[in-house]
């Protein structure tokens, strides 16, 4: 596992772009598994910061954030979430990924604040090109991908839900959801936007990023951010449900039409990887940007006391 870490770790840094393996729609995988023969009922992998456990009997692989205090995402949990898509990705087992948290009331803190302050330009790229990485994967997945918020997902954390077929939230107004980058004092970078919009549309997506609005389960639910909202001890049976309904269908047909609506977004961050680097790094890299996320960790654990 260490030894994949660090060779996807290289390939991610050195080499510029990972090949997007298995980005085109995969034909039934599903069907090529052998008939007759017994199926394991689950198999599971667990690095430091992400569980994944695998039902090969439903084809569905649960993947759960554990990385305490707030699933922020650093640039080992990236690399761990990357590997682990890869795997599940290659597994010809696998039809669906389920995304939720083990910590309790986050789901994720978005991008962790401390890889973007008072490191080196190398460590800027590295971190980006990380992130990219990680959404590329997600985004292009051939895999139905279902999120399950089960607690507070603002800015990465929210582009991670958004970048799944599918959002399930926790039903409860003290968990809050969206693109709030605006109220740190930086800009979600057009990916992230583009993401936006094509889950909410232009008018909701422009109004939310310009005042960087967290909105509570049943706000995010209005304003369709989020596809519905569950009692929190009924995600589970919620989650196997949709996914069952979504699995229902050919993949080649669900594949094929998935990609044929997400390929412009995505081809335009291909298209421009280095240069979205070289804006992240410059921007980051600004003393104004430095000292605004500098108050804004500040404020996070001045709240606390
Ligand atoms: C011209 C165009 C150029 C384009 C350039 C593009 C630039 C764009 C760059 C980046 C996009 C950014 C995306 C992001 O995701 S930024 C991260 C945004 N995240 C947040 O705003 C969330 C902040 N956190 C919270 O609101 C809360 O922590 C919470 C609701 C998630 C949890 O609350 P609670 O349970 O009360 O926990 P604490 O607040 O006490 O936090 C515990 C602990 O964790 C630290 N922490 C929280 N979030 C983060 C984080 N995102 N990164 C790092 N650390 C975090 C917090 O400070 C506490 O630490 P402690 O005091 O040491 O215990």
């Amino acid at each position: 596992m260490a030894a994949a870490a660090a060779t996807l770790a290289r390939r991610i840094t050195r080499s510029g772009v990972l090949p997007l393996c298995r980005r085109l729609p995969v034909w039934g995988r599903a069907a090529r598994r052998p008939p007759g023969l017994p199926l394991a009922p689950c198999r599971a992998f667990s690095n430091k910061k992400i569980q994944v456990d695998m039902n090969e009997s439903s084809g569905v692989a649960t993947m759960k954030f554990k990385s305490p205090p707030v699933n922020s995402l650093n640039l080992d949990f990236l690399t761990e979430f990357c590997i682990s898509l890869e795997k599940l990705e290659n597994d010809r087992a696998c039809r669906g990924i389920i995304i939720t948290s083990a910590i309790p009331k986050i789901f994720s803190s978005g991008l962790d604040i401390t890889e973007m302050c008072g490191k080196s330009t190398e460590h800027y790229t590295e971190f980006w090109r990380a992130v990219q990485e990680m959404w590329l994967r997600l985004y292009s997945s051939n895999m139905v991908t279902l999120a399950v918020v089960n607690g507070s997902s603002p800015a990465g954390g929210c582009l991670i839900a958004l970048s799944c077929d599918y959002r399930i939230m926790a039903d409860n107004p003290k968990y809050t959801i969206g693109l709030n980058e605006a109220q740190l004092g930086i800009v979600a970078p057009f990916w992230f936007k583009d993401t936006f919009v094509n889950v909410v549309g232009q008018r909701v997506a422009e109004r939310s990023l310009q005042l960087g609005s967290l909105y509570p389960a049943p706000e995010a639910l209005k304003f369709g951010i989020v596809d519905e909202l569950v009692p929190e001890e009924k995600l589970q049976e919620k989650a196997t449900a949709v996914m069952a309904q979504w699995l229902a269908l050919p993949d080649h047909a669900r594949q094929i039409t998935k990609s044929m609506m997400r390929k412009a977004v995505l081809d335009l961050l291909v298209a421009h990887r280095e240069e979205d680097i070289k804006n992240f790094t410059s921007f980051v890299s600004k003393e104004s940007i430095q000292k605004s996320l500098r108050m804004y960790m500040e404020m996070l654990k001045k709240k606390k006391s």
